[in-house]
């Protein structure tokens, strides 16, 4: 055997933890796991299977508030809506409430002809007929019989051997049989519940006897659902697992092969796509992840993480947030920020070098879609930090980024010009970062759009320059018959009011000359200036006092907002 990393420990082995470890028992001595020559590892994930939502069962068993029919009837709604064609509607003889809301299903019309409904029994024959009698005129329906089978549940819950238990399924399937309208299109499915726990041969002989005494064929096939109820190891052995019934089920192309991982171990996803990998046709699962404990797999990620490899998902999340807030509402549970596709920050960067990379990989992203003349929503996507584009399942680009003290210049500009639409010249970012860092550094806070266009407001264009600003009273411009251009103004400083005038090659140069007829030496190194609410804003890098200081104005043309940029300059280059 090859020792792995894990094996050597880095640490000084003579302290072991103090927790009481030894007291659990690895996996491979619990269960037999028939590892074979395994296909799992080298098959891909081409196609969706089919997804089963569970929440009107296997969740709502879970919720401290079953829900009632009305939060059922919106959470059926919905996942049909969504586009499940499979939809576990609940376990009718376990209260009134399932029960009416399963008649309610059935009397109701509510369940359209593409759908078909799942209802849960355990293996006890009053429970089997009120199960029955919950789906009396339901055109089709498939009825789902579990009974636990592994050693632990066998001895502990169950009282019974390997025999008595097998004799308590067949009995319970032969029953089923009996009571099953044959004018309605009934199948069957059987949950061997703790499968992952149970002896694998004992779960073949179950599921094989099944697949006979159901008769079933490709037209009416068995579902064989085989549970990671409670996760006891990692993905790689629930993939063996499934891949030795994969093989080894009797009337293979007859049994739909359905998989239903839990999240014990925090691996209830990676468990489903590996089983899948390994052969499963079916998943069961919640949306976003409720269920028994730490909850059933989720099937929002699952979904999700197939459509983010290019594969259809088969289902339509292209408004997670109001897919979440019916469920949110019916279950009364709030999914998480950080939950995958779906959570409130999950497609939000704070950090500089994040944001960085956002922003210039939607920028690449909408250069890419108007160079080859499509949308943006159709272009191929490969933005750094984004696994899928957020406005795909309806999330906005304004949410991407937001600005607080771990942010860099990179999120600084792009918040500053989608929300307020100043588009600063790169070399400028990192001077407003800085007066942004700072900002956030004393509040401790997050700053909004609307508070980075304050402070951009008071740094820059609103910046009077105190007492002793220069401040430009009044000013015109014409071109000179030389092809220059003359500047006259009225430049205020403090008490003192005087006239100038100037010339240039531009009228940006000629109010430069002005400044300098004043006593104010100004070199504009640089300028760049864009359309704005009806007017211009512009940018300039001025030498003032030996110093290079930042300046912005708005103005109703570009040499308007250009002369107020470089006043903005010298300025903010008097208070620093
Ligand atoms: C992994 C899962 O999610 S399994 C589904 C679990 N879901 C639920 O339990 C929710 C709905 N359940 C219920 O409403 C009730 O448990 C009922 C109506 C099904 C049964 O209620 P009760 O008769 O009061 O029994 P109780 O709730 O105490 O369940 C324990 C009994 O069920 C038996 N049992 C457990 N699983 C099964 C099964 N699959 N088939 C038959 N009997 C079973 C136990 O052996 C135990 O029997 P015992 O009392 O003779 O020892
Ligand atoms: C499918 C059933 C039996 C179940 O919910 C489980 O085993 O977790
Ligand atoms: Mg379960």
């Amino acid at each position: 055997m090859t020792t792995t990393p894990y094996e050597r420990p880095l640490w000084n082995p003579q302290q072991p933890s103090p927790m009481p470890f030894h007291r659990y028992r690895p996996f491979d001595e619990r269960v037999d796991v028939p590892v074979a020559d395994r296909g799992w590892p080298a098959a891909r994930l081409r196609q969706a299977p089919l997804w089963v939502p569970v929440d009107l069962r296997d969740g709502n068993q879970a919720l401290a508030e079953p829900m009632d029919t009305p939060r059922k009837r919106r959470f059926f709604d919905l996942l049909v809506a969504t586009g499940f064609k499979e939809i576990e509607v609940g376990y009718p003889s376990a209260s009134r409430t399932d029960f009416d809301f399963v008649r309610h299903l059935a009397t109701g019309g509510a369940v359209p002809d593409d759908v078909t409904p799942v209802v849960f029994t355990p293996a006890r024959r009053d429970l089997i007929d009120r199960t029955f009698d919950a789906i009396a005129g339901l055109p089709r329906a498939v009825v789902h019989l579990y009974v636990a089978t592994s050693p632990v549940w066998r001895d502990v819950v169950l009282g019974r051997g390997r025999d008595e238990v097998r004799r308590t399924v067949r009995e319970a399937a032969e029953h089923m049989v009996r009571r099953a309208d044959p004018a309605a299109y009934v199948r069957f499915q059987f949950s061997p519940e703790t499968f992952n726990l149970t002896e694998p041969d004992f779960v073949l002989e179950l599921c094989d006897e099944l697949t006979e005494l159901w008769d079933a064929s490709p037209d009416r096939p068995v579902t064989h659902n085989l549970p990671a109820t409670v996760e006891i190891a990692t993905p790689n052995v629930y993939a063996d697992q499934i891949e030795y019934m994969h093989r080894h089920l009797a009337r293979r192309d007859s049994v739909v092969l359905s998989v239903h991982p839990h999240n014990d171990r925090g691996t209830g996803v990676a468990c489903a796509e590996l089983a899948v990998l390994a052969g499963a046709q079916r998943v069961e699962g919640c949306l976003f992840g409720n269920g028994e404990r730490t909850g059933n797999v989720d099937l929002v990620t699952l979904t999700l993480n197939l459509y983010a490899q290019g594969v259809d998902p088969m289902v339509d999340l292209s408004d997670i947030d109001s897919v979440r807030a019916t469920v949110e509402h019916c279950n009364r549970l709030p999914v998480h920020v950080r939950h995958p596709y779906a959570g409130d920050l999950v497609y939000t960067a704070f950090s500089g070098t994040h944001q960085d990379a956002i922003s210039k990989g939607l920028a690449r992203h909408a250069r890419a879609a108007a160079d080859a003349g499509v949308s943006d929503g159709e272009a191929p996507w490969a933005v750094p930090y984004l696994p899928i584009d957020p406005a795909d399942v309806g999330r906005s680009y304004e949410a991407v980024i937001r600005v607080n003290s771990q942010s860099g210049k990179g999120g600084v500009a792009y918040l500053l010009r989608t929300h307020a639409g100043y588009d600063l010249p790169p070399r400028m970012r990192p001077d407003f970062a800085r007066v942004v860092q700072q900002a956030t550094d004393d509040s401790g806070r997050e700053a909004t759009g609307k508070e980075l266009h304050e402070l951009f407001r008071t740094t820059y264009l609103d910046d009077d320059g105190g007492d002793g600003a220069l401040r430009l009273a009044a000013w015109s411009a014409q071109p000179t018959p030389s092809g220059g251009h003359r500047f006259v103004c009225t430049l205020e400083t403090g008490d003192r009011t005087a006239d100038h005038e100037g010339t240039g090659e531009d009228t940006l140069a000629a109010f430069v000359d002005a400044l300098a007829g004043a006593g104010f030496a100004v070199d504009v190194l640089e300028t760049s200036v864009h359309p704005a609410d009806g007017g211009s804003v512009a940018y300039a890098a001025c030498r003032v006092g030996g110093r290079t200081v930042w300046g912005a104005g708005e103005g109703r043309s570009a040499p308007a907002a250009s002369v107020r940029a470089v006043l903005s300059a010298v300025n903010r280059a008097a208070t620093r």
